[in-house]
Parts: C-alpha cells; sequence; structure tokens
C-alpha cells in the first residue's frame, strides 16, 4: 500500500484550555487521528499538539507544523464566540490566502446535526503549501464535517469538505491524497487524476 501512496504529514491540534491542563482528557487528537486513518489510503506520520486557547501560541504551533512540512494541519475548538475562543483569529494571522468555502460548508453541514452551528467561526487558509482547517470542538463534530451525513444504508446525504481536501494539497504542491471512498469519496476534476500504477 505505502509503495503506491504518497507519504504525507498531518498536523493536528486540540485547543482546549481544560484538556490542556488536565481538567478532562483530551478527546480531540485521538478523534482526529481516528477519521484521518480511516479515511485515507496514504501512510499518514501525524505531528500532534495540545494547546490552551492562546492566540499567539496557536499561530506558534501552526507555523512551527508547515514548517515541519505538515501538508495539512486540522485545529480542533476554540471557533466558538467565548471570550477565550481565539483559534480563527489565530490561524488568519498565519493566512497566505483565506479558503471562505470550507467554512461556509462546514456550517451548513453542521446544521444538519446541531441548530448551533452558526456559532462556529471556523476558518481555512492557505500558508505556503499547506491547508490549515479549523473543526469546532466538539469531538463529534470532527467526523460530522470532515465526512458529512450519510443515511442508514450508508448513501451520501450532505458531503463533507474532506471531499475537497485531496485536489486543494495538489493545487499547493503537496503530496497526492487518497481516500477510501466508503469514508469520504474525494472529488478531483478528470485532468487532475493520477493514471493508475501499470
Ligand atoms: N479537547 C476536548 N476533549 C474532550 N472534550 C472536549 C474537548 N474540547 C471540547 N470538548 C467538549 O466539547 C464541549 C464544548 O467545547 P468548547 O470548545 O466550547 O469548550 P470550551 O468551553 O471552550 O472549553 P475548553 O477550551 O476548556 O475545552 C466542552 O464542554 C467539552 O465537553
Ligand atoms: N458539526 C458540529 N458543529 C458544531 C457543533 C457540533 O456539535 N457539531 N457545535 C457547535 C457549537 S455548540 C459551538 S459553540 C461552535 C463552536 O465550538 P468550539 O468553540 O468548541 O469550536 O461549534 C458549533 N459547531
Amino acid at each position: 500500500m505505502s509503495a503506491v501512496h504518497d507519504a504525507v504529514k498531518i498536523g493536528i491540534v486540540s485547543v482546549s484550555d481544560r484538556a490542556s491542563t488536565g481538567v478532562y482528557v483530551d478527546k480531540g487528537l485521538p478523534a482526529l487521528k481516528e477519521w484521518l486513518t480511516r479515511a485515507l489510503l496514504n501512510p499518514v506520520t501525524f505531528e500532534e499538539r495540545l494547546i490552551p486557547d492562546e492566540k499567539d501560541g496557536i499561530s506558534a504551533a501552526l507555523i512551527a507544523l508547515v514548517d515541519a512540512g505538515c501538508s495539512l494541519v486540522l485545529t480542533t475548538g476554540g471557533t466558538g464566540p467565548a471570550l477565550r475562543d481565539v483559534t480563527p483569529e489565530a490561524t488568519l494571522a498565519v493566512a497566505h490566502k483565506e479558503m471562505p468555502g470550507f467554512g461556509e460548508q462546514m456550517r451548513q453541514i453542521s446544521l444538519k446535526f446541531v441548530p448551533t452551528a452558526i456559532l462556529s467561526r471556523q476558518c481555512a487558509v492557505i500558508r505556503d503549501k499547506s491547508l490549515i482547517l479549523n473543526l469546532p470542538g466538539q469531538p463529534k463534530s470532527i467526523a460530522e464535517t470532515l465526512e458529512g451525513l450519510k443515511s442508514e444504508s450508508g448513501e451520501q446525504i450532505v458531503p463533507g469538505i474532506f471531499a475537497a481536501v485531496p485536489y486543494c494539497i495538489d493545487l499547493v504542491g503537496g503530496p497526492y491524497l487518497e481516500t477510501r471512498d466508503e469514508v469520504c469519496k474525494a472529488f478531483r476534476p478528470k485532468s487532475a487524476l493520477r493514471p493508475p500504477p501499470a
């Protein structure tokens, strides 16, 4: 498997005052790893951070992960309206480009799960050759936004945002990400599809 799929380094960042100080056990990093391992065929190396809701510390972690070669960086937590929620500000502070479609689509998807979806200010940006994506803090929101909503028979009712992630990473010069269709069917234009190995 690993011979035919590009290796990828992914940064995962859980932003939580309480989990980072041990008030509760962090469920964000395990949920991110579980979903990404299930969804991707590529061999993945994870770079993990569990940090408090501090803007400068979050920005510094994002820069360090991009500089370490992470093609994709996912954050969870700190996207709401509370005073301490500053993950979107910290993300925008390191942006070279904003990718507003991801935040818009994630809020649309999340409305299928919770009426408070619009309280998340989650955003996505490009920095160098990396895509940085904010997800809400509720651990269950990770699979909800990445994978979307499926019926009991597995039929996709609302597509998750991860379907657009592999092509986005192609466009910024990153590795060729391939997904398990039953978890998340990635979309690329035909002209961008890599021919299967002979
Ligand atoms: N990293 C996490 N691990 C486990 N549960 C979490 C985590 N982050 C959030 N949650 C759960 O989701 C709820 C809402 O998350 P939210 O990000 O709003 O937390 P918060 O009120 O900002 O506090 P904190 O930053 O201390 O996690 C929390 O009350 C908690 O039950
Ligand atoms: N898919 C999904 N999106 C969600 C939620 C959720 O449970 N599932 N929670 C909402 C709530 S209650 C809040 S306050 C905001 C912000 O959450 P955060 O501050 O933990 O990032 O995300 C929203 N988006």
